[in-house]
């Protein structure tokens, strides 16, 4: 059978590259399936052809070292049902400028993904300080405008290679260090693992609501691996929290911190317990 995995396009994203890996991992896992990638024109868009049932899986991106959340991505988990996590994985990050200009002062305007042009600030200033920075739905989408030489796109090498579009310079990155997390999703139940992502809205706001929330962990020696707060859209300083804890949804003493929190909370979505793609498999596909 042929299943599609969603992806944020046009081709050669890094979420491209993601899926890819994806792609590879599935199909040595379930010889009976063949997977192929399916392009959409935003995150949201890939989320909602998995919730709709057009497609089986998707994969966005989630976190990354420099910039924190990808904020498409949490705002539209939280929104949609039935969304679950089936594996994640850490990418490293290798930004480059593409442009046709033959030198960095001809350069007026620069496209690219808010998180692309997020990790690479103090490059942009001190090289680019006379560019305008224009957000891009992905870091290909403002290769299609690179035949005007006034205007470079900061995207990956491998896009620079399947657009055959010259890199200016690389690594552009202010942090050498830079990956970003990608999570699988699908409407299928979790398989289950080392990790259970979930987000929740606080029933009142009030001292020591989150303080309860997170009681429920401590208690049980449940390590949190992340907490992030995104802004609810009710009223200002309303807040959802998303956490990330180690742990599978089956083991009795999450069980138990999970009912703690359904209790403590006004709603609580879990996106189901999965494991990490080791590291070097992921190497071993990019
Ligand atoms: O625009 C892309 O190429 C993407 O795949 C999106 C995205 C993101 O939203 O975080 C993915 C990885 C990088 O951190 C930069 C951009």
């Amino acid at each position: 059978m042929s299943q599609t995995i969603a992806h944020l396009g046009p081709v050669g994203t890094y979420t491209e590259a993601a899926a890819l890996i994806c792609q590879a991992w599935l199909t040595q896992n379930d010889v009976s399936n063949q997977y192929q990638l399916k392009p959409y024109p935003s995150i949201a868009l890939t989320l909602e052809a998995v919730a709709r049932g057009e497609v089986p899986l998707a994969i966005v991106p989630v976190e990354n070292s420099l910039q924190g959340g990808v904020t498409m991505t949490m705002d539209t988990l939280w929104r949609l049902d039935q969304l679950q996590i089936h594996a994640a994985l850490v990418m490293p990050i290798q930004h480059a400028l593409l442009s046709h200009a033959t030198s960095l002062e001809q350069i007026k305007q620069v496209y690219s993904h808010p998180q692309a042009l997020g990790q690479c600030p103090l490059w942009l200033a001190e090289n680019l300080p006379q560019a305008e920075l224009i957000p891009a739905n992905s870091t290909t989408e403002g290769i299609q405008y690179l035949s005007n030489p006034t205007i470079a796109a900061i995207s990956s090498q491998r896009a620079a290679q399947l657009y055959g579009e010259t890199v200016v310079a690389c690594p552009i990155n202010d942090h050498q260090d830079n990956c970003t997390r990608f999570l699988l999703i699908s409407r299928e139940a979790a398989p289950g693992g080392c990790f259970t992502s979930l987000a929740l809205s606080l029933k009142a706001n009030q001292p020591g609501s989150l303080l309860q929330l997170l009681q429920a962990f401590a208690d049980r020696g449940i390590n949190l691996s992340r907490i992030e707060s995104r802004p609810s859209k009710r009223s200002m300083g309303d807040y959802l929290f998303f956490l990330d804890m180690e742990g599978d949804t089956r083991d009795p003493l999450a069980q138990a911190a999970l009912s703690d929190l359904k209790s403590n909370s006004e709603m609580l979505k879990v996106f189901g317990s999965y494991d990490l793609l080791p590291d070097e498999f992921v190497r071993s596909v990019l």
